[in-house]
Formats: structure tokens, sequence, C-alpha cells
């Protein structure tokens, strides 16, 4: 695999730094490797807020009549973000609450459009599975096994012959023919991670899962992870747990603020976050009120 060596991508920055005045991205390199299954280049997203209290019909019409505009806020939540993954290996992101990585997950699931910049996604779309995604709280576990395995690209048929692995896996007993809304956060984590991973995707996205349900359960979808990554599946991994990150991931990247503060060796990276963690604690209260 001809990937591009941490050292040679020049997106690394000092947490602490300044954020640069303007708007211009960070050096984006536009060297990847010719087998990346993902490949993200300068990408910016920038979610739009209404800053109105109620969106509603009459205060539209209310706002027309005195030709009042919508007032938004603009959050920069992924700035000039550059970086790939190899096919067949698997990607770990950290950083600090808000640091951008779901926005980015969604992003690379095409869930959320860039609002700069390009993401390229080698194999079937999908094939792509953000946790929870899609799913209807309003229908049963048992019909959302459906909805997201249809979504993910497979027949009725097909995802039917595979209902009894993931509704095995998920363990959820009689809720699985219970409303989605019925279901603890855990329980929903749990039907999501199985209906991803029994997709066989060629790309896997996992936000969070590592903390998703018991012990019992984290256990169970660190091992069927390890398994999915024997099969040469393409991970991209977040979470804030840093042992499972490095255990699983060949390369982690480090989000600060929406910006790729680092990218390489797992350990190196998460030692260089948890330095960041103890050193810039004061530094990062202070930035962040
Ligand atoms: N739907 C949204 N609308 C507006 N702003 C959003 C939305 N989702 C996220 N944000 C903002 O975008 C930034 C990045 O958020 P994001 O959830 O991607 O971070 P994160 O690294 O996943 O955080 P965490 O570790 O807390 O899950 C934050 O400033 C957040 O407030």
């Amino acid at each position: 695999m001809s990937s591009l060596s941490a050292s040679e991508k020049p997106i690394e920055r000092d947490p602490g730094a300044e954020e640069p005045k303007s708007d211009e991205s960070v050096a984006a390199p536009t060297l990847y490797s010719d087998d990346a299954a993902v490949v993200v280049d300068g990408l910016d997203i920038t979610y739009r807020v209404s800053l109105e209290r109620k969106n509603s019909l009459k205060n539209a019409l209310v706002r027309k009549a005195r030709h009042e505009q919508v007032r938004y806020r603009e959050v920069k939540a992924i700035k000039g973000v550059s970086f790939d993954v190899p096919a067949g290996k698997c990607t770990g992101f950290i950083g600090a609450n808000g640091a951008g990585k779901s926005t980015l997950m969604r992003a690379v699931a095409g869930i959320l459009p860039p609002t700069k910049g390009r993401i390229e996604v080698r194999g079937k779309v999908s094939t792509l599975l953000a946790l929870g995604v899609g799913f209807n709280t309003a229908l049963t576990g048992r019909e959302n096994v459906l909805l997201g395995g249809m979504a993910a690209g497979l027949s009725r048929d097909q995802v039917n012959e595979r209902f009894d692995e993931i509704a095995g896996f998920a363990d959820l007993g009689d809720f699985i023919d219970m409303p989605l809304r019925t279901y603890s956060s855990g329980m929903r984590s749990r039907l999501a991670f199985s209906v991803s991973v029994f997709m066989n995707p060629d790309i896997l996205i996992i936000d969070e899962a590592l903390s998703a349900g018991d012990a019992k359960f984290k256990q169970k979808a660190s091992q069927k992870m390890s398994e999915l990554m024997e099969t040469a599946g393409t991970m991209l991994l977040v979470s804030h747990a840093l042992t499972s990150i490095q255990e699983m991931s060949d390369e982690v990247i480090w989000l600060h603020k929406g910006r790729l503060i680092r990218r390489g060796e797992p350990k190196e990276i998460c030692d260089a976050y948890l330095e960041f963690l103890k050193v810039g604690d004061e530094a990062v209260v202070m930035e962040d009120f």
C-alpha cells in the first residue's frame, strides 16, 4: 500500500496556535495514495443556524410582511481538512468535543454536502452506513433493520437472509418488535452497529460505537470490528476511547476546532493529544469560553 507517511503530510498545526485570520485553509496536500478508498480534499463544512426563535409559517409570513430577513449564524465546523484513507485500512479520528469529528463522518457518508472542497469515496456509496442514520423511531427494530439494510443497497430478500444474524448480534430480545422510540440510546446503538457491520460494507464508518452499549456489548463490538478489519474492510472510526482507537487504527487523525492538527502513527498522535489535554487544559477552557 503506497500511502503517504505521516512525515510527508504537511498538515500539522500547533493546537494552541492562533486561528488563521482569514478564511484560508491549511495547506492541503494534493498527493493521495492511488489505492485510497476515501479522499477528502480542502474540505470546509459550515452550518447555517437560524437565529429565529420559532421557524413557523406564521413567523415567516410576519417577517415577509415586514420585509425582514431570517437571521442566521454560521458555524464553521470543518475548515480546510484534507486526508486520505487507504483501502483496507482503519483510520481513527480523535479530538475534543465539538472538534468536528461527527460532522466529518456525516460528510464522508454523503449526508452533509461540502461547503467547499471535495470528497471522493471509492467504493459503493450505498455501502456506507453511519450509525443510526436513516433510522425511523416510529418503526420497530425489525422494520429499521430492513430500512437500514435497503439504505445500504441490499434487496429485501438479502436483508431478510441476514436478519437473524443481525438481531442475534444486537441481542435485544423482544424489543426487536417494539418501536425504536422505546429503546434506550445504548439499545439503539447496538442495533445500528449490528446493521452496519452485517452489511459487509466496503467502507464502514463507526462513530463512537465503542461507547455503545454495556461492557459485554463493547467487547463483542470490538471483536467484530477486528474480524471486519481482517477481511480488509476500510474503516473510519471516531471515539474518545483512545486505547481502542490505538488498538484498531492503522493511522490516527487529530481534529481540533474543525482543523486537522496532526495525522500519523496511532500511539504517537494519541500521546500528543493526551499531552495537549494535560498541558492545554487551561488554555482550551480559556479559548472555548
Ligand atoms: N446540526 C448542527 N447545526 C449547527 N451546528 C452544528 C450542528 N452539528 C454540529 N454543529 C457544530 O459543529 C461543530 C462540530 O461538531 P461535531 O458534532 O462535528 O463535533 P465532534 O467532534 O463530533 O464532537 P463530540 O466529540 O462532542 O461528539 C460544533 O461547534 C457544533 O456545535
